[in-house]
């Protein structure tokens, strides 16, 4: 569905180097690499919002919706999570509808600031989903939560995955652990400039684990 060919991407110093990649349908990748690395440089160019970028870098072989979960919910404050949804062209059912997906039925005329931090993250995913994303990019969507509230974000995630086929995810995380629940294949960017040093197609569980066994061998990888 689309393929990377970035040649490099500097903010007056060099951050990523070379990049190439191919992402296709159905692919569950959890993207991992030490903090600073170039994550999220990544993710925006991946989702079109890095006009810096050369054309040619990104290609998109099919029309992309792409969902982008930013690290902070980038809802707008004075609008209740249902005028939030409409911006992104839900019609009432469908806000109604994915705010249900996510767990929060009822909360639609809820502003976001009257929301605990796992509740917002939610809304946020909600409005993804609204997009209805061929691609969805998740950018940290576990940091801060505690564990239970994280544990419940990473079932919904992986249960909205598990329910569509021909949608992508591309999930940033610190924690190798979520790998094992969310991905199919496994990203680890690193070095100066970064570069993506593994890129493994995994299917099965165990494989997954043994990949997180030698990740855990690198220096500076934060795995938990
Ligand atoms: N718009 C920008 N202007 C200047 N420097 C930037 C910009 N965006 C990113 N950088 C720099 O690029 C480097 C990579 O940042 P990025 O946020 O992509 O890393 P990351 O791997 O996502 O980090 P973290 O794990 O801490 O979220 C950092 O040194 C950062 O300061």
């Amino acid at each position: 569905m689309l393929e990377l060919r970035i040649a490099g991407r500097s903010f007056g110093k060099p951050v990523l180097g070379e990049v190439f990649a191919t992402i296709e349908r159905g692919d569950r990748i959890c993207l991992l690499g030490p903090s600073g690395i170039g994550k999220t440089t990544l993710l925006n160019a991946i989702a079109g919002l890095d006009k810096a970028l050369p054309p040619g870098s990104i290609i998109r072989r099919d029309t992309l919706r792409v969902g982008y979960l930013f690290q902070e919910h980038r809802l707008l404050p004075w609008r209740t999570l249902h005028a939030n949804l409409k911006l992104v062209g839900a019609s009432d059912e469908q806000a109604d509808s994915v705010l249900g997906q996510v767990g929060l039925a009822g909360y639609g005329h809820y502003l976001p600031d009257q929301l605990s931090l796992g509740m917002a993250r939610r809304a946020a995913l909600a409005r993804c989903l609204a997009v209805k994303p061929d691609l969805l990019l998740l950018d940290e969507p576990f940091a801060s939560l505690d564990p239970v509230m994280a544990g419940e974000l990473k079932t919904l995630i992986a249960g909205i995955m598990d329910a569509s086929a021909s949608m992508a995810m591309i999930c940033v995380t610190h924690d190798g652990r979520d790998a094992e629940t969310l991905a199919n294949r496994l990203w680890y960017l690193d070095g100066k400039p970064a570069q993506l040093q593994w890129d493994d197609a995994v299917g099965e569980p165990s494989l997954i684990s043994d990949l997180l066994g030698k990740l855990r061998d690198v220096e500076g990888v934060d795995l938990v």
